[in-house]
């Protein structure tokens, strides 16, 4: 059985689950908020952007960041995580801006975006754009280039996401945002300090023998082999490698939100398995995704100028 996409049309998040209706409270055990126990729409009937990644802290840096880019009033270092009453994920929230971990691997991933998209359902949000911004293995391409994926792709390197329900195996479309991909294309030439491109992202459930490492503790197959297969992603258009993408712009694409996978490349997977940059250099890739999303988020929102470039320049020092 394959679902394919529906947009409402009005800008609306939604729910596919007739059963919510008769729910008389939705807890989001999660995420440690409720209808009962929150007003979600006063707490987030204004979001606009969601920004998720598997590292809590890089999703507080990155609210920290869009505080301060935003010129939002107060200290970003004192934004408090939503979430706090779980350890599960982190959330804060700067301006229209939400930002929040999902760990690392679709079944994290999936259980946040559903409490998520439950959670910007009750609070009524409108015409939210969701982006993924995280890590990963590069195939071909220098370290530090940031990949905007068009086609989420499986290990088979076709364009489909797999849910088990019940016993049925149910093939949901990964299909993401053309026009949004353009838009943050645009928007990475106004950076001239890391390479972006766009390429199709493997999306795998491991990253050990499922991503053709040799070097975890299990490993089966010859370096010759392990190359072979990484090659034959290459021609089949995949730049890159993590493990989220799929069911990301899976989910999203059936609730209608408009979603993009960006992440940088923190090695390339032609060369060896071990990532072995320093920390700085590590930390400093991290941050390009943000950068370029920043960007796109001030142009949405008119606040991206010309004296940017100055900015540019002040963030690449700093
Ligand atoms: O968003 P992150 O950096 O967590 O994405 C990739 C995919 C896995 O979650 C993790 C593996 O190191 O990094
Ligand atoms: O090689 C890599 C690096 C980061 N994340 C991945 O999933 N794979």
């Amino acid at each position: 059985m394959t679902e394919r996409k529906g947009y409402a049309g009005n800008g609306l998040v939604h729910v596919k689950n007739p059963h919510l209706d008769s729910m008389d409270e939705d807890v989001l055990y999660h995420l440690n908020l409720g209808t009962k126990t929150h007003n979600l729409p006063v707490m987030f009937g204004d979001v606009k952007f969601v920004c998720v990644g598997g590292s809590p802290n890089r999703m507080k840096a990155f609210a920290q960041f869009m505080h301060k880019e935003l010129g939002l009033e107060g200290d970003g270092k004192d934004l408090k995580d939503i979430c706090a009453g779980t350890d599960r994920y982190s959330m804060y929230k700067a301006g229209p801006v939400l930002s929040i971990s999902h760990g690392m691997g679709v079944p994290s991933i999936s259980i946040m975006l559903h409490e998520l998209i439950k959670l910007l359902h009750h609070a009524k949000c409108c015409d939210v754009t969701i982006i993924r911004i995280g890590t990963s293995g590069g195939l071909g391409i220098d370290p530090g280039t940031v990949v905007i994926t068009d086609i989420a792709v499986d290990s088979f390197f076709k364009a489909r996401f797999e849910q088990v329900i019940l016993d049925n195996i149910v093939v949901r479309s990964t299909e993401l945002d053309k026009d949004l991909v353009e838009e943050l294309l645009n928007c990475s030439k106004e950076i001239h300090y890391f390479p972006t491109l766009i390429g199709h992202t493997m999306c795998t459930y491991d990253f050990y023998e499922g991503q053709g490492r040799l070097d975890g503790a299990l490993c089966s197959f010859s370096h010759e082999k392990k190359l072979e297969y990484l090659k034959r992603a290459y021609d089949a258009g995949v730049r890159n490698i993590e493990m989220e993408s799929t069911v990301f712009a899976a989910i999203c694409g059936l609730c209608g939100l408009k979603a993009a996978v960006v992440c940088v490349a923190l090695l390339n997977r032609l060369e060896g398995d071990q990532i072995k940059a320093p920390h700085e250099v590590l930390v400093e890739y991290q941050q390009r995704p943000q950068h370029l999303i920043s960007i796109f988020i001030k142009k949405r929102l008119g606040l991206y100028n010309q004296m940017e470039l100055l900015d540019n320049a002040f963030f690449l020092n700093n």
